[in-house]
């Protein structure tokens, strides 16, 4: 089987941080997992999916997303982006604009440059923006703006984008955060699903660890930047992620200590 995300020995810190982010991560996913990541506040999970999805530089060690290595001080080519499909915990939709174009937006990468200059859709991008929107259940909201929706109705807008852009990668931030529990378990299983049907594969950070069992066919444990545990969902236990969510305190100078 192929692989989807090789991660070797990978180390960062952000500009200006005393400690570093992630510590000696590694890790292969093949194609068509779904995988998630758990952990407390603060762990690593949204650096992760960031390096992953090529918007942090100044790192160590490999990674490899889609059989093509990342180069650790720039970002990946153009023509590989729309491969990746990301599903930011911010939403980072465009808010004076119509939930249809924002979810077209998702589209630009597989257009050509003039339409993508010009916004101007063929009727293929059309369709698939549509399908999008009505596989998210928000069909009716296709052409309100989205600085008039709600939390978990921008939360839909974001997926239907990512959705829309045909990715064989989805990384997600915490997709789900801003709907209630049964909402939030009919997006994940559209998420997972939409890319397994696809032979996608999915990585999405979560602070739920039943949703995370529901609907990852492996769970990671991430824990002061680096992997506390790595199982098949089936052999994931209470008290690894008890221990993986046990509180941590600050010491001036050294970083993160787990409190006992
Ligand atoms: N832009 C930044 N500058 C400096 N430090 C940062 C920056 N972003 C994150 N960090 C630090 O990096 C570490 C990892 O943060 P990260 O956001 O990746 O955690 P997380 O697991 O996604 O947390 P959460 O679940 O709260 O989103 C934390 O110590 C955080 O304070």
């Amino acid at each position: 089987m192929s692989t989807a995300i090789q991660i070797d020995d990978l180390s960062f810190a952000h500009t200006g941080a005393d400690v570093p982010a992630l510590e000696r991560v590694s890790l292969n996913i093949p194609t068509g997992e779904s995988v998630a990541l758990l952990g407390p506040s603060g762990a690593g999970k949204t650096t992760l999916l960031a390096l992953l999805d090529g918007r942090l530089f100044g790192w160590c060690g490999q990674i490899s997303i889609l059989g093509a290595p990342l180069d650790p001080d720039h970002p990946p080519m153009c023509a590989r982006r729309p491969d990746t499909g990301f599903v930011f915990q911010e939403f980072a939709l465009v808010e004076r604009s119509a939930v249809l174009r924002n979810v077209l937006n998702g589209r630009l990468g597989r257009m050509s440059p003039l339409r993508a200059l010009m916004g101007s859709p063929t009727k293929h991008d059309l369709e698939i923006a549509r399908t999008a929107l009505a596989d998210c259940g928000i069909a009716d909201l296709a052409n309100r703006r989205v600085d008039s929706l709600s939390g978990g109705q921008r939360q839909r807008v974001a997926i239907a984008r990512c959705l829309a852009q045909e990715p064989r990668l989805v990384l997600a931030d915490e997709p789900v955060s801003n709907l209630d529990p049964a909402r939030a378990g009919e997006i994940l299983a559209l998420l997972t699903g939409a890319a397994q049907a696809r032979g996608a594969t999915a990585l999405f950070a979560s602070h739920q660890p039943d949703l995370a069992r529901r609907f990852a066919q492996r769970i990671i444990g991430i824990r002061c930047g680096r992997i506390a545990f790595d199982v098949p969902t089936s052999e994931l236990n209470e008290d690894a992620t008890a221990e993986l969510y046990r509180e941590v305190e600050p010491i001036p100078g050294i970083g993160l200590r787990a409190v006992s």
